[in-house]
């Protein structure tokens, strides 16, 4: 499939060697359908390292998770204060070699990192704010089969990512089988569970009770006046779920952060972590993503989880982490034993919780080369 008459190919520089990690943006200037509405036109933001082989075959689809974005390799540097959230992963000679691979990462449709979302203006110029349709993890890989599409890209070699990331590459491969030659799902579950949808209700809470947040439409509001109380308030409650429980006795203790300071230790990380948030996230995205991932539900209108997973043709590895408290490793057993040929979960071990997929690199490495070969 190489685009549709109403969706051509966008322009194939890739195929000349892109420059890597070098942001584009893919204008869909026609409707996206949605499970519930309708988007009338979208931006796909993507980046890409490597080159795509004459046969389309060597493509590799990398999602983020829920704070992410399409930045997963390269160093730090001017519009980038952190590396690539994968650089070790991927890159000439890792695990996603770049010398041979073609590494697709796009921004999730409802995000704020280039991809149309909340904060994004509308056909008219105006910002979309509560005006913006909830988007499902299902919506969100339709977005990316449009990008695939127009990139050329019938079959990916791979697709991969964790929680969120897992999310949508599981419902993928679930959606369209014959697309997905190998499937890695790391730290993510067939469907949301109650504990998980629990655990984002106080976040949710937090930012609609915030003043700031206007319902939905802020984006007009003085500087500094927007929902960033609320926003740090979810990504504190948020965090502590992706660690784990001994990581942070051993870290932190009952430690005070300094004399004078009357906060705990582990409460000013928790504070940092909520200042960072806040100065790159939007929290109308924080709120629609959380929606998407509660009402993930690889098996919804598919006659349940059990049916929806015995379509998948994929190479399917599903890995969990012994620490995650917040997608326990149950999951992954789950859905590894529902997926043809998938075999045992794999079992990263680490103190560092859900967060492992992001930080565990050498085990995530094992694990892709593994699925591979
Ligand atoms: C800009 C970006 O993040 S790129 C976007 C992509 N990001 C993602 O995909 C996920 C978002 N990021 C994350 O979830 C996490 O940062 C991770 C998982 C990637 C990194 O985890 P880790 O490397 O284990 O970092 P950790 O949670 O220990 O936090 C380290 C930070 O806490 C700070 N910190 C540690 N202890 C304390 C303390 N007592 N008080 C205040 N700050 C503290 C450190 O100084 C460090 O600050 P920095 O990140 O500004 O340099
Ligand atoms: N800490 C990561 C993982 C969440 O699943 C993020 O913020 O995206």
């Amino acid at each position: 499939m190489t685009g549709s008459p109403e969706f051509p190919p966008v322009t194939g520089a890739w195929r000349a060697g892109n420059p890597p990690g070098r942001r584009q943006w893919l204008a869909v200037d026609r409707p996206l359908r949605l499970e519930a509405g309708e988007l009338p036109a979208c931006t796909i933001a993507y980046e890409t390292w490597g080159r795509l082989n004459s046969d389309a075959s060597n493509a590799v689809l990398v999602e983020h998770a829920l704070t992410g974005d399409s930045h997963a390799a390269g160093a730090a540097g001017p519009g980038h204060p952190s590396p690539g959230w994968w650089d070790g992963l991927i890159g000439p000679g890792r695990a996603l070699d770049t010398g041979e691979l073609f590494v697709v990462v796009p921004n999730v449709l409802g995000g704020c990192q280039g991809t149309t979302g909340p904060s994004s203006p509308d056909p008219d110029g105006k910002y979309w704010g509560s005006r913006f349709p909830q988007v499902s993890v299902r919506d969100q890989v339709h977005a990316e089969a449009v990008l695939a599409d127009a990139l050329g890209i019938e079959r990916w070699a791979l697709v991969t990512g964790g929680s969120m990331g897992g999310m949508r590459a599981l419902e993928w491969a679930a959606t369209w089988p014959a697309r997905v030659e190998s499937l890695l799902v790391l730290a993510a579950p067939a469907a949301s569970s109650a504990e998980q949808i629990a655990w984002a209700s106080p976040q949710l809470h937090a930012i609609r009770s915030d003043p700031g947040w206007r319902g939905g439409d802020y984006y007009d509001a003085a500087p500094g006046d927007g929902p960033h109380r609320g926003l740090g308030i979810a990504r504190r409650i948020a965090h502590v779920t992706y660690r784990s429980e001994p990581e942070l006795a051993g870290r932190f203790g009952r430690r005070r952060q300094a004399p004078g300071d009357g906060r705990f230790a582990v409460e000013s990380y928790l504070d940092h972590h909520a200042d960072k948030i806040v100065r790159r996230f939007d929290a109308n995205s924080y709120l629609l993503l959380t929606g998407s991932m509660n009402t993930h539900d690889v098996g919804r209108d598919r006659g349940g989880a059990g049916e929806a997973l015995s379509r998948i043709t994929a190479r399917t590895l599903v890995a969990g982490v012994d620490s995650d408290r917040l997608y326990p490793l149950h999951q992954a057993r789950e859905l590894a034993a529902g997926i043809p040929g998938a075999g045992e979960a794999a079992v990263i071990s680490s103190p560092y919780g859900h967060d492992s997929f992001l930080i565990e690199t050498p085990q995530v490495a094992a694990l892709v080369k593994s699925l591979l070969g």
